[in-house]
């Protein structure tokens, strides 16, 4: 459904140049629920714009369906993003007429397409949970019930495609849970597929796959291991919650991790990583039949320890 290859996005403002993406690769399947992770300006907002076909990209390949968001024209572009995307921000006021009622609400989109569907905007009403407030203005909805809204109108001119900016980024956790129950109904029951961004961490436990970016990059993905192998890992995981600081360990059993090497073969390594082994700037690389081993040259500080955990240089 969705692959981006090399995505730049590179932004100017007088003389100052910000590169927001940085070449940045991944791929979304048709149908799939997946979050993508990141640190404040680590460039998820940016990559979503690209996707939402709210901006455009500088270089690279982004590509959503038949899509290709580099070389599509301006009427292209505006078909795209009234029937293939639907936007939901987590500032919702954004998507809603407050003195209109919900179902006058989701029958916008599909007036400015050519006719309403009131049965439709109906069902997707009573989808998301609102068969009892469908008369009602927006300013009687809580925010909660109000998102709900922004969820309907976003389907309203049936995309294959949602894209949620910190949807549950402005609700109480337990109003942050129900919608994204209502994605992932919405997610098996359409079969829309539903690229979420967000800082919640708790919501990797209802999606599919998580992806980090780091810098305008993908670094770290985390996929979801199947119901069997979660259960197993249950006592696992407690321990593994125990020990959150390492990144592997993050999401517990229920994900496994994996680092993201692009075609080049160039990966991130985090951080944190780096700073224990007193790696800056070059390394020294080995490869031993089964792993890659990176280890400060060998005139750095001694306190340093190789990346695999300290076995190929273990003291005497
Ligand atoms: N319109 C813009 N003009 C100039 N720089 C921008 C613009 N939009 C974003 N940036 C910069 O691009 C980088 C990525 O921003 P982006 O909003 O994509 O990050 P983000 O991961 O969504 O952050 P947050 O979680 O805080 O929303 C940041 O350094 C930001 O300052």
């Amino acid at each position: 459904m969705i692959h981006c290859e090399g995505l730049v996005k590179i932004y100017k403002t007088d003389d100052i140049e910000v590169v927001a993406l940085q070449g940045l690769n991944m791929t979304v399947e048709q149908g799939e629920m997946m979050a993508i992770i990141g640190n404040s300006g680590s460039g998820k907002s940016t990559l979503l714009n690209i996707l939402g076909g709210l901006d455009r990209p500088s270089a690279g390949q982004a590509v959503v369906g038949p899509w290709n968001l580099l070389k599509m024209s301006k009427e292209h572009l505006i078909e795209y993003k009234r029937k293939t995307v639907g936007f939901i921000w987590q500032n919702n006021a954004r998507n809603l007429v407050p003195y209109l009622t919900a179902t006058q609400n989701v029958e916008l989109p599909m007036l400015i397409m050519g006719k309403a569907d009131r049965v439709y905007a109906k069902q997707l009403l009573a989808a998301v949970g609102l068969e009892h407030r469908m008369g009602s203005r927006l300013t009687q909805l809580s925010g909660g019930e109000q998102q709900r809204v922004a969820i309907a109108i976003a389907l309203s001119n049936r995309p294959s495609l949602i894209l949620a900016d910190e949807p549950t980024g402005s609700v109480d956790s337990s109003t942050g849970e129900q919608i994204l129950d209502i994605f992932r109904r919405l997610n098996r029951e359409m079969g829309v597929t539903i690229v979420i961004v967000t800082h919640d961490l708790s919501v990797a436990d209802k999606v599919d796959r998580v992806v980090a970016i780091r810098d305008g990059l993908t670094s770290t993905e985390w996929v979801k291991r199947d119901m069997d192998t979660a259960l197993a890992n249950l006592e696992d995981d407690e321990e593994s919650t125990a020990t959150a600081a390492a990144p592997g360990s993050r999401f517990g059993a229920r994900h496994e991790e994996f680092v993201v090497i692009d075609r080049a073969g160039r990966l991130q390594i985090p951080k944190t990583y780096l700073d224990e082994m007193n790696v800056a700037g070059k390394a020294v690389l080995e490869f031993d039949g089964k792993r890659v081993i990176i280890s400060p040259p060998e005139d750095s500080t001694d306190s340093a320890s190789p990346i695999d955990g300290g076995r190929s240089k273990e003291p005497d």
